[in-house]
């Protein structure tokens, strides 16, 4: 398009466009409507993805662990403005509070219209509804800002500690125009987004020093070590210094849950027992019971800890030896300064191996015992798992539910890092479809969701986006018939109990969709199911009747549920 001066024009769309472009960002999670669907279109046609969703939480959850796995790009999620927006907020606040980097982009209503409060179409203050619950958030009113603006939110969403970013973008800038020429002088790809942070010499000495001097040291792993891409320096930190390590639920696989440092099956007497851990990555918060009471022995640990944030360092406890900077700078600096030293004291490992065979012989039992009467549980089932993603570790695990979750993050090992997708820090339900199209268009891998009946009801309707793309996708939805267990007495008078659910036909759900179903109620058959629609790398979903009796009232965190001491009134 020309002006009346026969200068060639650009317009807000495909300036956007251009620029979310030169910073290699191809793909967005979404779902369309006034004022962005021609946005949606133009990208296509521009041979872009634009992965077309029935809800905009499960986009912007798409895009929160697109920015995971990614992890030097942000995932973005573009809706409509109002409702759609609100509806993408949860997971911008979602891939805040789990420090997955991702910018949600959302048209909007023109500020003097909102200011006025004059009643717009889908009119809403969505810049500042958005700023308490993301890193930044940004509003491109001008044409002209629009490359400054988009560097600014992939930068901030990348950044330091990652997290998500809001883009306003008023609905006229889309159709504002500027001159090629100018648009192409404005368009940038800023420099360095995720530069290595350096620890201070000091820091590294200090926690060097706390290190050599442990008598029952323990790492702990978190999934910020593994969104670092810090594999190598993880490996060669923990096998040069001899420390045990856990990881947290998503950085399982960062290190072989076979490694024979793992202490994960020992959990509970490593942290108790321990006299030193070692934070890489990881936030003493509620997932580590804030690093005191039981969990710890009762007393205070000594901390090392590793973290990009600085104001993280003391959160929750004193930190003996705070180490600031990016994971993989810190442990390289660390284990050189630990060269030489003497590995971990050979009575403390062998006391966690010794446990951790037990543990491991206990847990075998319990996944070879028969199946009852009532169906299977979440060993017998979840042990078919386990040996199919022994013999395929190149497969991403997508995990929700309460005990749907604890028992398989309990279970099935992991052996490569950045597989195992779960609920995360805000123990959220509602992340499983959202992370399986994630997971599957990132990757190019398998995907299987292991779901939690109630679980997988929070995106269930998303089957049909996982049919129309055909994903690689196969969904086990652990059917209890519950929220935690599906035989709870009703209260009476007619009514129905609170946590109690209909043990649906989700495998016709999925057929409804043109995906295959396989309704199973044996290992055997749980098994034969899975070799069959992983081979298939088509859609499909396996409906695991699991005995309604099996699980316990949220999982391994039973124990956060305040209890009525006066009773019924
Ligand atoms: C808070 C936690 C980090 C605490 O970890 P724990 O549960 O104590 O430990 P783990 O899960 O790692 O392991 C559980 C136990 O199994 C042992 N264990 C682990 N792996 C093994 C193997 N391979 N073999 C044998 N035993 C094993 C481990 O030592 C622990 O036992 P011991 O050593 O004997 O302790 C975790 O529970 C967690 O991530 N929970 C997420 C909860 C959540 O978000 N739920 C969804 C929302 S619920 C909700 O919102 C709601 O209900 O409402
Ligand atoms: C957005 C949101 N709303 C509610 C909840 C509370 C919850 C935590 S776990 C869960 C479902 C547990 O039942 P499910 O069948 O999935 O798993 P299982 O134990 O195997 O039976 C709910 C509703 C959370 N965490 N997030
Ligand atoms: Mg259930």
């Amino acid at each position: 398009m020309s002006n009346e001066d026969n200068v060639e024009l650009t317009d807000g769309f495909h300036v956007l466009m251009d620029t979310l472009k030169m910073n290699d960002i191809d793909t967005m999670y979404g779902v369309v409507g006034i004022p962005i669907t021609n946005l949606a279109r133009l990208w296509e046609q521009d041979g872009q993805k634009f992965y077309s969703f029935r809800h905009e939480q499960h986009a912007g959850y798409a895009a929160s662990i697109a920015g995971y796995i990614q992890g030097d790009k942000p995932g973005v999620c573009l809706t409509v403005s109002a409702p759609g927006f609100l509806n993408g907020l949860t997971a911008l606040a979602h891939a805040t509070t789990n420090c997955f980097p991702m910018i949600l982009m959302s048209g909007s209503s023109e500020r003097e219209i909102v200011d006025l409060m004059q009643g717009d179409y889908e009119e809403m203050d969505q810049m500042n509804i958005a700023r308490p619950h993301c890193k930044a958030s940004f509003r491109i009113n001008s044409i002209k800002d629009i490359p400054i603006g988009i560097a600014r939110a992939i930068r901030t969403a990348v950044s330091g500690r990652p997290g998500g970013v809001y883009v306003d973008l008023p609905a006229r800038l889309f159709g504002q125009t500027l001159s090629v020429e100018e648009a192409k002088q404005l368009i940038f790809k800023p420099v360095d987004v995720t530069p290595a942070q350096i620890p201070a010499a000091d820091a590294i000495a200090r926690a060097a020093e706390v290190i050599k001097n442990a008598k029952r040291p323990v790492v702990m792993l978190g999934k910020g070590a593994a969104m670092a891409k810090a594999d190598a320096e993880v490996k060669a930190f923990i096998e040069q210094t001899g420390i045990p390590f856990l990881p947290m639920g998503m950085a399982k696989g960062l290190m072989p849950d076979t490694h024979p440092q793992s202490a994960a099956a020992t959990r509970a007497f490593a942290l108790a027992q321990c006299d030193v851990c070692i934070l890489v990555g990881a936030r003493l918060n509620w997932l580590m019971q804030h690093g005191k009471g039981k969990t710890w022995g009762n007393e205070l640990k000594k901390f090392v800890q590793i973290d990009i944030q600085a104001n993280e360092i003391d959160s929750n406890q004193p930190i003996a030896a705070p180490v600031v900077g990016d994971v993989k700078s810190c442990l390289s600096l660390l284990t050189e300064a630990l060269k030489g030293a003497p590995k971990a004291p050979a009575e403390w490992t062998g006391a966690l191996k010794e446990k951790v065979d037990t543990n491991k012989g206990k847990l075998a039992t319990k996944m070879a015992a028969p199946v009852a009467p009532t169906g299977m549980n979440y060993s017998n089932s979840l042990g078919v798992l386990k040996e199919f993603m022994l013999k395929n570790p190149s497969i991403n695990l997508v995990n929700e539910g309460a005990n749907a979750l604890d028992n398989t993050r309990m279970i099935v090992d992991m052996l490569e890092p950045r597989r195992r997708l779960d609920s995360g820090t805000w123990g959220v339900m509602g992340i499983g479809m959202g992370y399986c199209v994630a997971a599957a268009t990132v990757t190019g891998d398998p995907v299987i969701a292991v779901e939690g009946d109630s679980a997988f009801g929070f995106s269930g309707m998303e089957l049909e986006t996982i049919c129309r793309y055909n994903l690689p996708v196969t969904v086990i939805i652990m059917n209890n018939g519950g929220i935690y267990k599906g035989n709870e007495e009703d209260p009476g008078n007619g009514l129905v109990s609170c946590t109690r659910l209909i043990r649906g036909r989700y495998d016709q759900m999925m057929e409804a969709f043109g995906g295959k179903g396989y309704l199973v109620n044996t290992p055997e058959e749980l098994k034969a199911a899975l070799e069959e629609a992983v081979a298939s790398k088509k859609p499909c979903l396996i409906n695991a009747m699991i005995d309604p009796d099996a699980g316990v009232e949220s999982g391994r965190i039973k124990s956060l549920n305040i209890v009525s001491k006066v009773g019924k009134k």
